[in-house]
């Protein structure tokens, strides 16, 4: 999976851009607030169908526009995204209208590495199991279908909780959520188990100070069957309002020799292991499922040495991923082989290609 071209329209200061991409590196240039985030940002709202650094898409699209319009050439295919100030969104692969994003990121499995996600190590849970479910929705048709039905299923539960409906009434509802449940759990655990060796290898590599130790939290206690959990919970879940067991709660625990990782690594290691992570996954999606990832590396030089941005350019320039990176200077690629690489300068909104 590699982007050919990229159309950009109304997007942040970007008003109008087509850009030709290389089917490996490509390296945005340029000063402070020129737009190259802007770019990593376009090819990002278009794999996920949302911003990393807005939730509101009003601070998106071009100030006193109605509209952002996105389309990119993937192989054979040509996708698109608008997205209106009203809050409406427009999909199409092909020209065909779709009606949901998952169809888009299936065609665009992209990574990002910026600061804002370093939360997979040091946030709240909710970006550990984003991580691990990109993997497993990659590599499991049923995923998507199961986590919706699974997200349905427990919207309704929690209304009933929250108007204290007797545990009867939920247990109608619970024996669907817990077949839902277990098949999350067990492609989780399957998806987990072979991705762990590639992290390990990783981590070794990048940061040989550290041994690691990556756990897999199912989001309720495996010993006990999670029908007897939801039952034995109803007296406080009634009180909350919501429910305290189930996938919805699974987190992965990062661990090292001296303790919680998120606590004793500094800033550089932390970009390092939030790098191992990401470039595993893309390692084991080529490996088992010949599809090569897209990275989107946000300021590539900040917080690393030398020696580590070679080695990190290393790994990034494997596996036929393509990859996109943003530096305030050109001399900022060091350690990357720009053979065929692509170079864009970005001025105000403006880029072109050198
Ligand atoms: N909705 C919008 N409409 C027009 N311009 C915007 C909008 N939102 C942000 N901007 C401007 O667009 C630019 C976007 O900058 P971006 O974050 O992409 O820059 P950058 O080159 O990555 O900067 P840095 O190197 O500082 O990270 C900024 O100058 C910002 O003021």
């Amino acid at each position: 999976m590699a982007i050919s071209t990229l159309q950009v329209t109304q997007f942040r200061n970007i008003a109008q851009s087509r850009m030709q991409f290389s089917s490996g590196l490509n390296a945005i240039v340029g000063d402070n607030g020129s737009g190259k985030t802007s770019v990593l940002e376009a090819i990002y709202l278009l794999g996920f169908g949302r911003s990393f650094r807005s939730p509101r898409i009003r601070r998106v699209i071009q100030h006193e526009q109605s509209e952002l319009v996105l389309f990119a050439q993937i192989n054979h295919d040509r996708i698109g995204l608008s997205k209106q100030l009203t809050g409406e969104t427009q999909l199409r692969i092909n020209g065909e209208t779709v009606k949901t994003q998952a169809a888009l990121s299936k065609l665009l499995p992209v990574q990002l590495i910026h600061p804002e996600g370093y939360g997979i190590v040091n946030g709240s849970p909710r970006y550990r199991r984003a991580f691990l479910d990109w993997g497993v929705f990659h590599q499991e048709q049923s995923f998507q279908e199961v986590t919706h039905r699974y997200k349905r299923l427990l919207k309704q539960r929690n209304a009933l909780l929250k108007r204290r409906a007797k545990f009867r009434e939920l247990q109608i509802w619970d024996r669907e959520l817990v077949i839902q449940a277990e098949q999350i759990r067990a492609m989780r655990q399957d998806y987990f188990a072979e991705l762990v060796p590639e992290i390990l290898a990783i981590t070794h590599d990048f940061l040989p100070e550290y041994q690691f130790q990556f756990e897999l939290y199912d989001g309720w206690n495996s010993e006990n069957k999670l029908a007897d959990i939801l039952e034995e919970n109803y007296p406080r879940e009634c009180q909350m309002g919501f429910t305290l067991a189930g996938p919805h709660k699974a987190d992965i625990r990062i661990k090292t020799d001296q303790g919680n990782a998120a606590e004793c690594i500094s800033r550089g290691q932390l970009k390092l292991l939030v790098c191992a992570l990401l470039l595993a996954q893309g390692q084991y999606a080529y490996r088992v499922l010949s599809k090569p990832t897209i990275y989107l590396i946000d300021d590539f030089a900040a917080e690393l040495d030398p020696n580590k941005r070679a080695l990190l350019a290393g790994y990034l320039q494997r596996n036929n991923a393509q990859v996109f990176i943003t530096a305030i200077e050109q001399k900022m690629l060091e350690g990357f082989n720009l053979t065929d690489c692509h170079l864009f300068h970005v001025k105000q909104g403006d880029i072109t290609q050198q």
